[in-house]
């Protein structure tokens, strides 16, 4: 059974989607469970919300999960990372896969946020997202992680323990006993971890075959895909593959991400339905302002389209907010007021919620409180409808930067 560890909800909900499409029979987990499995599965993957928690506690958290799915009889492990390397100079990608190895006794191990259905390609070591490079991306204006280099064994090197090599996309397409023989050669020139170049997904069907034998693997959930493609690839491909969809019901859609995409779907959405911008000042003092925004959605839910509150701006307006109030009281004050909202929307009677941004829906779910989801159906590549556990809710969690500018309104297109 494959064990996934994901730094953040919404990443747990992309790589648990491609598991699923790719035949993995799947659950998702919120936070370390407390109970021990009672589906049949073949990979389990547990959301945590460490991406942007101090390195301590994110590797704590990280071992914690990775202890309970070793008792839950996992025998391979997948940290899962955002493809767009989210993280530090100090944290958190280097430290979590450096606890993950020691606790496995292991000294190596992949580098691979690649995932092209997307657009992030590694090509000599350097990420892109599309035609251009992580750093010239709009990632360079992440409120949280700034993502100001490209180069994926400069961005490794300074944050965990050992040195990062490169296994090069002309070594890559020699196929995966090539590629194994790199990784013999890295070991025996000290190094610790290997960015794998991949530019479209046959290198990604190459590097699953080589891995296959492998302890951990890390990445975004574009490896994820062909791994559990080629340990499917002799029986039930079709098997895992789901339908299960939201119902027509009260829905609401909260975004906290200020990616380019999510700017550009919530732009598209304004021209669609009710809207309102939630107010970094109020957020901060306002005791009553979850509750303002509570009786704001809870008059615009009969629309056509569900009402939408945004936190979402554009970088420029970003700056200046932070500028104001710091960053991390800014980012916090939101999220807080995004949860409270969600709480008080749920016990309203609320049953399809829309979520933007990882941090964001992070906080909402884990509020929320549900102990895990069944994997839904995709709205977009790594955006799967997800389903309760134990009750008729629904949640799309959507990573910043993924779906099409009409997303918020595609999702809503699959009621039935
Ligand atoms: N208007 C804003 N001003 C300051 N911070 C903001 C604003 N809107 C969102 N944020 C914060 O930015 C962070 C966005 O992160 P996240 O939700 O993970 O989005 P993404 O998926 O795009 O990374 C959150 O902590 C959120 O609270
Ligand atoms: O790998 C990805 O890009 C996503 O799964 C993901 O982790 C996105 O993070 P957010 O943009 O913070 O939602």
């Amino acid at each position: 059974m494959l064990g996934v560890i994901a730094d953040d909800f919404t990443g747990a909900s992309d790589i648990a989607s491609f598991l699923v499409e790719n035949g993995l029979r799947t659950v998702q987990m919120n936070g370390v469970p407390k109970r021990q499995l009672q589906e049949p599965v073949e990979a389990v993957v547990i959301s945590l919300k460490s991406r942007s928690n101090p390195v301590e506690e994110a590797v704590q958290q990280s071992l914690q999960a990775l202890a309970w799915l070793q008792k839950s009889g996992c025998n391979q492990f997948y940290f899962k990372y955002c493809s767009t390397f989210d993280s530090t100079a100090s944290g958190n990608i280097g430290p979590v896969t450096d606890a993950l190895l020691d606790q496995l006794n292991d000294d190596f191990t992949v580098i691979t946020p690649a995932l092209p259905i997307n657009g992030r390609t590694i090509f000599n070591g350097y990420l892109f997202v599309g035609q251009t490079l992580l750093n010239e991306s709009g990632m360079q204006n992440h409120p949280i992680t700034p993502m100001k280099d490209a180069n994926l064994m400069r961005l490794m090197d300074a944050q965990a323990r050992g040195k990062t090599g490169l296994v090069a996309y002309s070594d890559v397409i020699q196929g995966a006993d090539h590629v194994k023989r790199c990784f013999e050669q890295l070991k025996q020139q000290g190094y610790r971890y290997a960015v794998v170049d991949a530019v479209d997904n046959s290198q990604l069907a190459v590097l699953a075959e080589a891995i296959d034998d492998f302890k951990l693997v890390t990445g975004g959930s574009g490896l994820a895909a062909y791994m559990a493609a080629y340990k499917n690839k002799n029986n039930t491909a079709q098997a895992a593959k789901t339908a299960l969809l939201p119902n027509k019901a009260k829905s609401v859609i909260l975004s906290g991400s200020c990616s380019v995409m999510t700017n550009k779907q919530v732009e598209a959405y304004k021209t669609k339905a009710a809207h309102k911008l939630l107010e970094v000042e109020q957020s901060l003092n306002n005791p009553n302002y979850a509750e303002e925004l509570y009786q704001w959605v809870i008059e615009n839910l009969n629309g056509e389209f569900a009402p939408i509150v945004y936190a979402t701006v554009a970088p420029a307006q970003l700056q200046a907010i932070q500028a104001e109030f710091g960053g991390e009281t800014a980012s916090h004050a939101i999220e807080q007021t995004f949860a409270e909202l969600a709480q008080k929307l749920k016990q309203y009677g609320v049953k399809n919620f829309i979520t933007a941004g990882g941090e964001t829906s992070s906080i909402v779910v884990q509020k929320l409180g549900f102990d895990g989801f069944q994997i839904g159906k995709q709205i977009a590549p790594g955006v799967p409808w997800l389903k309760a556990l134990d009750e008729a809710t629904f949640l799309a969690l959507k990573s910043g930067n993924f779906g099409k500018e009409s997303f918020f309104s595609d999702a809503q297109e699959m009621f039935v």
